[in-house]
């Protein structure tokens, strides 16, 4: 289902939430799986754990215009690749996503031929793809560019080379990873992206025939093979997801269980809770959260994985508007993503930006108003200030949250916020009228948490 653009969501201060979230598949590492399975000529793949976000029904959508076959049942995406007979996915798909370009390495591997439309996404930066294609004309690419589009192609197979990443950008590391699986020789990929979403990546590839090594480290070496079957994988928790969540409980004083998390794949954001006051255990099957004590400022960087994810640096950046005392933080991977830091002054948090940092002073008292979503994780960000604002935080551009979280608001309705999805905006009277009865029927059915 598509979001509806005169939805709203409406916020009431949350009380302490308590019981169990369950974590979905990884937006990150889905997307360049179902790019990758492009790459399998025979047998289809079933992806488990496929969580139905609006990128992946993107996704979807354009390999279904290049010949594939898909079905989707109880999170398990099935792809039939064998049927492929187009190598220009459809421009107003790969403009809706930045993710879209990874179909780019995949296509070219697999049939020789591509030609993608410069992809669209949050408006983070400037996101340039000089390295993917400084990647693609080592494997012997011939590629042209146009203002609007990419065309490569070559004759014959892809041949391996020695290919060192200026940055360690994650979708080039991946887009380079699948198009070197069918290349001739050997591969190494030198400065690459660590991200775990990259190990899940490896992993599906590996069923699939590749020969993959490295992924994980910094150096990634891929010997080719001639072909790639379709095959079955589990893609991996969301570590934003969860990390999103931790926050959440961490900013509402809250008692959460997220089921299915992996501490592992949260190392920063749990070492910045925990200074922060949060008490964290982590459990086989995923990561029990208590927060009581008052939150103590934090200093945060965002960096490559390992280091503290962009990803999280706006529900961190709501996070410290009001734990007591002077945050700061430094975003280094995209010079424009703090965007969320206007709506959250609108709510009277006190931060200034200045470049690539960000001072809070934290400690107000934020007030529920209008606000947007500007993108992705900012709209996370919005939803976290919504929960702990004294009175109504009505917030809009849904879309963005769509791409990346399942059913936010029921997930958190279900541990007992007051949050909820309405489709037209509402006169202030009304909208209390709706919260109170509502309050009053979500609040019995806050479900019992399955911890003691
Ligand atoms: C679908 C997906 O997985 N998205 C994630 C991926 O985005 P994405 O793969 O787009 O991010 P990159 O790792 O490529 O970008 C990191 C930095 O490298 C720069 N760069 C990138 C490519 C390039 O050719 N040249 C270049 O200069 C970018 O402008 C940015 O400053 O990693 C980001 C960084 O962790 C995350 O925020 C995104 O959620
Ligand atoms: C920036 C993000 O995603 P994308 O790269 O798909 O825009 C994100 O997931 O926060």
């Amino acid at each position: 289902m598509e979001t509806d653009f005169n939805e709203r969501i409406i916020i009431k201060k949350a009380p302490p939430l308590k019981g169990t979230i369950r974590i979905h598949g990884a937006k990150n590492a889905v997307l360049p799986i179902i790019a990758a399975s492009i790459l399998g000529q025979e047998q289809p793949s079933y992806i488990e754990e496929v969580p139905d976000l609006e990128d992946v029904r993107i996704l979807r959508d354009a390999l279904k215009y290049l010949g594939a076959k898909l079905s989707y049942q109880d999170d398990t995406l099935m792809i039939d690749t064998s049927t492929l007979t187009k190598t220009d996915p459809p421009k107003d798909l790969v403009q809706k996503m930045r993710a879209s370009f990874l179909l780019m390495g995949s296509l070219l591997a697999r049939t020789g031929h591509v030609r993608i439309y410069l992809p669209g996404g949050c408006a983070i930066g400037a996101r340039p793809i000089d390295q993917h294609l400084k990647g693609f004309q080592a494997l012997g690419a011939e590629i042209i560019e146009t203002k609007e589009y990419i065309e490569a192609s070559v004759v014959g197979r892809l041949q391996a080379a020695t290919i060192y990443l200026d940055v360690p950008s994650v979708g080039a590391t991946e887009n380079i990873m699948m198009a070197a699986t069918l290349a001739e020789g050997t591969t190494v990929i030198e400065n690459v992206a660590q991200e775990p979403e990259i190990v899940d990546l490896a992993n599906y590839l590996n069923t699939m025939g590749a020969k993959v090594k490295g992924a994980g480290t910094n150096v990634i070496r891929i010997e080719g093979v001639e072909k790639l079957t379709g095959a079955r994988h589990t893609v991996i928790p969301d570590r934003i997801e969860t990390g999103t969540y931790l926050t959440i409980a961490a900013a509402t004083g809250s008692e959460l269980f997220l089921q299915n998390a992996i501490g592992d794949h949260l190392r920063a954001v749990i070492a910045k809770l925990t200074e922060a006051g949060i008490d964290i255990s982590e459990e086989d099957d995923g990561i029990l959260v208590k927060a009581c004590e008052p939150l103590k400022p934090l200093q945060i960087k965002t960096l490559p994985y390992p280091g503290f994810p962009t990803d999280m640096q706006a529900q961190f950046t709501a996070l410290m508007a009001i734990a007591k005392g002077t945050s700061y933080i430094t975003e280094t991977v995209f010079e424009n993503r703090y965007m969320h830091c206007k709506q959250l002054q609108k709510m009277g948090a006190n931060i200034s930006v200045e470049g690539r940092h960000a001072s809070i002073v934290g400690g107000r008292t934020l007030q529920g108003t209008k606000v947007e979503m500007t993108d992705l994780r900012a709209g996370a960000a919005m939803i976290i200030a919504g929960l702990v604002a004294e009175g109504i935080t009505e917030v809009t551009n849904l879309h963005h949250i769509d791409r990346g979280y399942v059913d936010i608001v029921g997930k958190l309705q279900q541990v007992g916020a007051d949050i909820y999805r309405v489709r037209q905006p509402l006169e202030k009277a009304v909208y209390r009228e709706r919260i109170q009865e509502a309050t009053q029927r979500e609040r019995r059915a806050i479900l019992k948490p399955t911890f003691a």
